[in-house]
Formats: structure tokens, C-alpha cells, sequence
């Protein structure tokens, strides 16, 4: 075995398994299993299928998922960097599937960095309703930030909060709610030696304290008739069934929905925390575990967790309290949405949105967006009204000359960055925001500079401009890896007229992948530094 267990985890889990436990151990004998998951908002199934560069083996929970060959590094590769798929742990792909996203639904992902779980329903949603993506941690909003923006996501809001100030702001708000817990991570030592050595600092007890309090802040975002899905990589019975029973206790009105059992899913044990929670609550072997000697993929435990209660009182709930929000002090200007001929209007498909969130406030505040500074006094809020004027200006001429497409949502304006977001920023009031929406472009003095994120979210066709570079070819790597490329004007597919010279959206195999800057045959490379291809 190469793993080195610890010694109290391993005389639990021989209490706890029984005639089991020999399989178990022999588990860690085999290598972790390797997966990607298809990124649907890019790229449909069976299109991937076609173009994949890797042997590819259903993952059976995850219609979108694939077992790759061992070794394989899907990150080196195109189509890793036209955000085609996300390498995940198989098993880690199965609670989303169990969220039941649908269109339009307003989703909370509450511990969510790096963003596996959250690109996954982003693509469920298929840029409709509202993603709301969130981590404690500042450091690993970082790479929530980057992956939402990766995979071509339009309608996510990152924020870097706790659960309790995210729920003074969105009570009894959200459809669906993921809490992909933080946990001892004893179902990944298999993968991560680093998670062995590091579990008696990350203790059960540490663990539990905090998953009660995240549960039970999770309860108070949920809409009537909401869902949560709980999900951990531990075995420890007390994260896992211990958990789900005190939740049951503390909220009647919330019921276990089994998971289906088959691909190898086995019963939650609530006998394991003790008997008393078996007989009261047996509703908790429809939980579900992952066990790596019983399935293709790490250890994993899985609570869904239905609320009983109509989803209309919810709605109006939720109305009554927009209207009663008070607003704060203007640093931020919140303009309708933007349509390509410059006009502001409301989009197509905002009417729920609207309906939950309220009408767009103008002026409205949000505090804490990278790099925020508040202004006080009457000056300070008209040269900020001045100059959010002045770079709605500028983004409104991008539009119209370089974009085919309408935006959905609300254009918020913070200093010199242009953001859509899903939601009217007064429900971001004193929040710690990462992201407020899909990130634009940047004004520089008059001038619109289209975002990398905007460039990656963006389809083909959205743009007046476009080259193709193949990806078998080393054009494709070079663009990646930031240097200028010669390319032959006839190579350019333009729209409506457009002249060459200009912005042009770059693509890998017909999938969005930056911009660059055309002219006199020379494309000048616009790949961002700190998204480059690194290795050789
Ligand atoms: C298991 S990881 C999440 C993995 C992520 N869902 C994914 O699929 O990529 C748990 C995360 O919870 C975060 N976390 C810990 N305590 C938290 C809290 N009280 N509220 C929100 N997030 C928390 C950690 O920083 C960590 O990133």
C-alpha cells in the first residue's frame, strides 16, 4: 500500500466496516480513478465525443462525466484552455447531479472553492436564473474566481463570505442550495496523501462544529419547497448520517430524499452514530455512500435534504422583503440591461429574476468588489456618477461595434470595470464580492478593453470578428502561450461589414478561446499573462 494511514483511522474504520474492512484496505492498492467532466455551456456531449483527444469511459451518475486513462494529463491540452471540460474526482461529480438544478432557479453554492461543483451547475443552468458561488476562504475565492471565468459561466456571482452574512442578505431565497461541507477528507487519502497527514489537525470534532453551523445558516437561505444536497469526503459517521440527524431534529420540515442506489452507491448508517438515531430516524439510510472499494472514485457521503412547504408563500415572501430592503450610500451605478444597438432595456428571459430579486435600484451600492473604495460627500458621488457615465459610454460602442448579442441581467459599473450580473446589486449591499457578474471589459480613459472572461464566454457568432486556429496545430499552443502570430487577412471571418483591423475573438477548433488584436497580417496576442500556457 503506498498510502500511510493513520493508525486511529484505520481501527475505526476495521470497528465500523466488519467483514468489509479487508476490501476497503484493499482499495488503497489501486491507483485513484482520473476524470473529466464535459463543460455543456461550451460544448455539446456528443460534439465532445467526437473531438475528444482521450479514450473516454462513462461515469455512470454523471451524464457528463468520463472516466480518462490513468495518467493522462488533461490539463495540457487546447481544449483544457477553451474551457471544454474540468478534470474532477469522479465521485466528487455525483451531489450536483443529486441538486436537481432547473433553468431559471436561483442556486447557492455555499462552500465552493475551487468551483468543481459550481461549473457543474452553471451548466445546469445553461445561463439562466442565478448562480451564487461563495467560500469562507479569500485565497480559494482565487481559483473560483478563474474556473467560473474558464468555463464561460455569465451568470455567477462570487462573493467571500460567511454563511451568516450571506443570509442576512438572501433569506429564504434560494431554490437550491449545495454545501459540499468542509470535512476531515478521510475518503480522499487514497488521492491526497497530504489529506493523511494533515487529519488529526483537521479533527472530526474542528469539523462537525462547523458543518452544524453551515447547515443550519443554509436552512435559513432556502426557499419553501427548496432543496439542499450535503455532501462530504469523510467516512466519519459523525459528518455524515450524526449530522443529517441533528439537522432532522432541529427542522421537522425537511425531509431525507433516498438517493438511488446502483452504480455502487451503498446505505447511509445511522446505526454508526448510535442506535437511538437509528430507530428515530431510519429514514437516513437514503443517504448515500461512496465507498472506493465499491465504486470507480473516492469516498464520498451524500444527504438530500427536500423542504416541505409551496413554492408560491415563498415567492411573495421574497417580494415583500425586496421592497422593504433599504438602499445605502452610492459609490456603484447600476444601469438596465445593454442590447447591441445601445439601448437599455430588459432582457429576454428576466422575468422570474426580476420577480425574485426586485426592479434594478439606480445607484444602488455594493461595498467590497476588488479593489473597492468608497467615497463619501455629494462630490464624490457625482464624479463617480460622471464616470461611471463615461464607461458605459465606451462599453456601449464596444457593443455596437464589435458584438452581435444582446446582454441579460444588469450592468453594474465599479470604477473602471464593466460587469453583467445576474442580480440587482442592493442585494450585495456590504457583502464581501469577488465578482458581481461576468466580467466586460475595462474602460482606460475613453477606451473599451474587452475582458479575457467576456472573450471566453462568448460564442462564435457573438462576435463581428473571428479566427479559427486548429488545434493540431503548434499556431494554436503558440497563442496560449502569449507570442504573435502572422495571420493572412483572408483567415479573418468578419460580420456585417466589419473591417479587419480590430478586436478579433480568437478560437481553438471553433471554440472560444481569447482575443487578439489584428492588423497589417499580424495578430497581436491579447491571451492574458497569468492564463498562459506554462509548459514546454
Ligand atoms: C470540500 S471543499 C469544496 C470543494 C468545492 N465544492 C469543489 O467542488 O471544487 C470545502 C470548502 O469549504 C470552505 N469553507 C470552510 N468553512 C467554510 C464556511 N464556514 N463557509 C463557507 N465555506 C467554508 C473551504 O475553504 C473549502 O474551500
Amino acid at each position: 500500500m503506498g498510502v500511510q494511514l493513520p493508525t486511529a483511522f484505520v481501527k475505526r474504520m476495521e470497528q465500523l466496516l466488519g467483514d468489509e474492512f479487508e476490501a476497503f484496505m484493499a482499495a488503497y492498492d489501486h491507483t485513484p480513478h482520473a476524470g473529466i467532466r464535459v463543460n455543456t455551456l461550451k460544448i455539446p456531449m456528443e460534439a465532445f465525443k467526437a473531438i475528444s483527444p482521450f479514450e473516454l469511459r462513462p461515469i455512470p451518475w454523471c451524464s457528463t462525466g468520463f472516466y480518462i486513462p490513468y495518467g493522462t494529463k488533461p490539463g495540457l491540452h487546447p481544449y483544457y484552455h477553451a474551457g471544454l471540460y474540468y478534470v474532477q474526482e469522479p465521485s466528487a461529480m455525483s451531489p450536483v447531479e443529486l441538486l436537481d438544478v432547473a433553468v431559471d432557479e436561483a442556486v447557492l453554492d455555499l462552500c465552493a472553492a475551487p468551483g468543481g461543483k459550481s461549473t457543474q451547475i452553471a451548466a445546469k443552468l445553461q445561463g439562466s436564473g442565478v448562480l451564487v458561488t461563495n467560500d469562507i476562504s479569500a485565497e480559494r475565492t482565487k481559483a473560483l474566481a478563474k474556473n467560473v471565468e474558464l468555463y464561460g459561466v455569465r451568470n455567477a456571482v462570487v462573493l467571500n463570505e460567511s454563511p451568516d452574512r450571506i443570509a442576512e442578505a438572501f433569506p429564504h431565497f434560494f431554490d437550491k442550495i449545495l454545501i459540499d461541507a468542509p470535512c476531515s477528507g478521510e475518503g480522499m487519502f487514497r488521492k491526497d496523501e497530504d489529506m493523511a497527514k494533515q487529519w488529526e489537525t483537521h479533527s472530526v470534532e474542528k469539523c462537525v462544529v462547523m458543518q452544524r453551523d453551515i447547515l443550519r445558516v443554509a436552512a435559513s437561505m432556502l426557499s419553501d419547497g427548496g432543496r439542499i444536497v450535503y455532501s462530504t469526503c469523510t467516512f466519519a459517521p459523525e459528518e455524515n448520517e450524526g449530522m443529517i440527524a441533528e439537522f432532522l431534529e432541529a427542522h421537522p420540515d425537511f425531509e431525507v430524499i433516498p438517493v438511488p442506489l446502483g452504480a455502487g452507491f451503498a446505505s447511509g448508517h445511522p446505526e454508526w452514530v448510535s442506535e437511538e438515531v437509528a430507530s428515530a430516524h431510519p429514514e437516513l439510510r437514503g443517504t448515500a455512500r461512496l465507498w472506493p472499494h465499491l465504486v470507480e472514485g473516492e469516498g464520498h457521503f451524500i444527504a438530500v435534504l427536500q423542504h416541505q412547504g409551496s413554492r408560491a408563500v415563498a415567492a411573495e415572501k421574497i417580494l415583500n422583503m425586496d421592497a422593504q430592503r433599504p438602499r445605502g450610500k452610492q459609490h456603484l451605478s447600476v444601469v438596465e440591461p445593454l442590447t447591441r444597438s445601445g439601448q437599455s432595456r430588459h432582457a429576454v428571459g428576466e422575468s422570474k429574476r426580476n420577480k425574485k430579486d426586485g426592479k434594478p435600484g439606480k445607484g444602488a451600492t455594493a461595498r467590497g468588489f476588488e479593489g473597492s473604495r468608497s467615497r463619501s460627500g455629494k462630490e464624490g458621488l457625482k464624479s463617480a456618477a460622471r464616470a461611471s457615465h463615461d464607461v458605459m459610454e465606451s462599453y456601449r460602442q464596444f457593443v455596437q461595434e464589435q458584438l452581435e448579442m444582446s446582454f441579460a441581467g444588469y450592468t453594474v459599473v465599479y470604477g473602471d470595470r464593466i460587469y453583467q450580473s445576474p442580480l440587482s446589486s442592493h442585494r450585495l449591499d456590504g457583502l464581501k464580492v469577488v465578482r458581481p457578474g461576468w466580467f466586460i471589459g475595462t474602460d482606460k480613459k475613453g477606451r473599451f478593453v474587452p475582458s479575457h472572461p467576456l472573450a471566453v464566454a462568448l460564442r462564435p457568432s457573438e462576435a463581428v470578428r473571428s479566427i479559427n486556429l486548429s488545434s493540431s496545430d503548434a499556431e494554436a499552443i503558440r497563442y496560449l502561450k502569449g507570442e504573435t502570430l502572422s495571420i493572412p487577412v483572408q483567415r479573418i471571418t468578419l460580420k456585417n461589414d466589419a473591417q479587419p483591423k480590430g478586436y478579433v475573438l480568437i478560437c481553438i477548433d471553433g471554440y472560444t478561446a481569447g482575443w487578439g488584436k489584428w492588423q497589417d497580417g499580424m495578430l497581436k496576442n491579447e491571451y492574458p499573462t497569468g492564463w498562459r500556457w506554462t509548459s514546454v
